[in-house]
């Protein structure tokens, strides 16, 4: 299907917008008024840069309080016929009225919008009339499609938009009783569910299909079964996306409706990852703060077990966590502020089909230098920067395995979970990249109070053993790219008491006003307050975790997990930032 967007949808002024989302790939957009009256290019002009760029101008929007007024005024809406025939786009939205003015009157309605489009018939133009969710009388999708039914004229149509539909909870089912030509436009945005206002909610939180939690795709197969033949249209209004990179937001909105298209075609994710084969941390040679990352691991039972044959990386293991420790002051001189976690190779069941599925969705594959010898190992870039593997096992072979005999104790079992820090603005990026690349399950987004701001934070899983979990520092949460690996441990207790007794220091110290509060809502060991042992329990389990300190730009976590428990301890969050903080304070 031809993929749209409305220009409100990035930033900039309207020819870096146009640049964008032709570089992205997109056949056409919708032109936002303020865009164009900000633009000191005239129309015919603009209407030439889209061309130039192979983008056709699909719609001219918005046209506001005009129907169902006491007084029409057929002027102003002339005057927008002018300005459209110079730009060469022929269909205008109309959104409902919002004005206190307004009749309640579909019949008013009706006879507005029936002269309307006949006066936009003599110039070729089409009217597409759009259910603000807020409008003063006409709200709902399907009171829209009554008026227009009513006014019966072929240059009237409506604009059906996910947000409005689902914002409000219309069952978008009745879409599929409008006939598919009387379906002029088709936009399309996500957003998280909010109680909130619907308008603040709509001007300041939508995002890209997949992004949110409506169902969009859902709502496109009730139109394309109602007939719609026009384009997919992305239009959405959100703060981040108004502050980020134009042609960043463009791709990734292009990478939401291609993934969007893939899930109505009934694709399954073609490699959903099985596990963590491996974290890598760069920046651990000597000369990079290297040496306490390696005491810490030693600490925590990691042995070396193996070592790269030419680059300078080396394998830590115990039971099934591994790290790759990778010596970086050679080649990326930039990562001089200590251990930093780099990489993640998951354990994936066809890692080809991994990545042709990656780069389907417009992710970067990394180029990458190997020997004959070594095993084939593919990787794309997260939206973050980190790389990430797709890998089946015969990776381990390239390490050549340590001399040393391995150790009996494997206090710890398997990489967790892995919690990466995203850039500003590009949050929903991060959540899309991970559920539609790694097809992985986003779990609510959650805002957590930090002492010098608010993390949000939200976890995204597999339904087995790979779990992430992304946050973003947010109002001025710090300036701390703190990533961190969650390690699982068999006897969480026993392990903390052997790092107690063996490495004072090396784990976060708890306030014992948490264990006050903690002993107040639960029935809990006393050797919890004793070792520094976070906890928490839901309706399946319970949660033990602890965090060590921090070393260059990563921290471990240790957690285990009794019976049926799914979550990271999310309560606990507000106190270890706490303690971070006052650390690095
Ligand atoms: O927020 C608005 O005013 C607005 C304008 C035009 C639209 O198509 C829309 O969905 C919302
Ligand atoms: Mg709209």
């Amino acid at each position: 299907m031809r993929k749209s967007i409305a220009t409100v949808s990035v930033s900039g002024t309207l020819t870096d917008k146009l640049a964008a989302v032709a570089a992205a790939g997109f056949d056409g957009v919708e032109i936002f008024e303020n865009d164009l009256l900000t633009c000191p290019l005239p129309p015919e002009e603009i209407r030439l840069r889209a061309a130039d760029l192979g983008l056709t101008i699909d719609m001219y929007q918005p046209l506001r309080d005009v129907e169902a007024m006491p007084v029409l005024d057929v002027r102003r809406v002339e005057r927008k016929f002018d300005l459209m025939r110079r730009l060469g786009a022929d269909l205008l939205l109309v959104c409902s009225n919002v004005s206190p003015l307004a009749v309640d009157s579909d019949e008013l309605a009706a006879e507005h919008l029936r002269l309307l489009a006949s006066r936009a018939a003599e110039h070729g133009i089409r009217i597409a009339y759009e259910a603000l969710a807020w409008g003063r009388h006409v709200n709902e999708y399907l009171r829209a499609w009554r008026i227009v039914h009513l006014a019966d004229h072929p240059n009237l149509g409506t604009c059906l938009d996910s947000f409005h539909i689902l914002s409000r909870g219309s069952d978008p089912i009745g879409i599929e009783a409008i006939p598919g030509e009387k379906i002029f436009f088709l936009q399309l945005s996500d957003a998280p569910l909010l109680a909130m206002d619907v308008l603040q909610w709509s001007r300041h939180h939508r995002c890209f299909p997949g992004q949110g939690n409506f169902d969009v795709a859902g709502l496109v197969r009730h139109a394309l079964t109602a007939g719609y033949s026009g384009p997919l249209s992305l239009e959405v209004f959100n703060d981040h996306f108004r502050q980020a990179d134009a042609g960043r937001i463009a791709r990734d909105g292009m990478r939401s409706l291609i993934a969007l298209e893939q899930g109505l075609q009934g694709l399954a994710h073609p490699a959903v990852p099985m596990g963590f084969a491996f974290a890598e941390l760069g920046g651990t040679g000597s000369s990079q703060g290297g040496g306490s990352l390696v005491a810490a691991l030693s600490a925590l039972g990691f042995e070396r077990a193996g070592a790269h044959p030419t680059k300078p990386v080396e394998l830590w293991a115990q039971g099934g966590a591994r790290l790759l420790l990778h010596d970086t002051a050679a080649d990326r001189p930039e990562q001089a502020d200590g251990p930093a976690l780099i990489a993640i190779g998951l354990d994936s069941p066809d890692p080809a089909g991994a990545v042709k599925h990656a780069e389907s969705l417009l992710s970067p594959v990394l180029p990458r230098e190997r020997t004959p010898q070594e095993a084939p190992l593919d990787a794309v870039a997260a939206p973050d920067g980190t790389e990430i593997f797709f890998c089946d096992t015969a990776w381990l072979g390239d390490f050549a395995p340590a001399t040393t005999a391995p150790h009996e104790r494997a206090d710890l079992t398997h990489i967790d979970h892995v919690a990466l820090t995203q850039p500003p603005h590009y949050f929903d990026e991060a959540a899309l990249f991970y559920r539609t690349v790694l097809g992985l399950r986003p779990q609510e987004s959650l805002e957590l109070p930090d002492p010098y701001g608010l993390l949000r934070s939200r976890a995204m899983s597999s339904g087995g053993d790979v779990r992430m979990v992304l946050n973003l520092a947010q109002v001025g949460a710090g300036d701390t790219p703190w990533q961190h690996i969650a390690l699982a441990a068999r006897d969480l207790t026993a392990t903390a008491r052997r790092l107690h007794a063996e490495h004072p220091g090396l784990l976060l110290p708890i306030p014992a006003n948490y264990y006050d509060d903690l002993e107040a809502r639960h029935d809990v060991d006393p050797a919890l307050r004793e070792l520094g042992i976070l906890y928490d329990r839901d309706e399946d389990g319970e949660f033990l975790h602890l965090y060590t300190v921090t070393i260059g730009r990563v921290f471990f976590e240790i957690v285990q997990r009794v019976g049926g428990y799914q979550g990271y301890g999310a309560v606990n969050a507000p106190i270890r930032l706490a303690v971070q903080h006052a650390g690095s304070h």
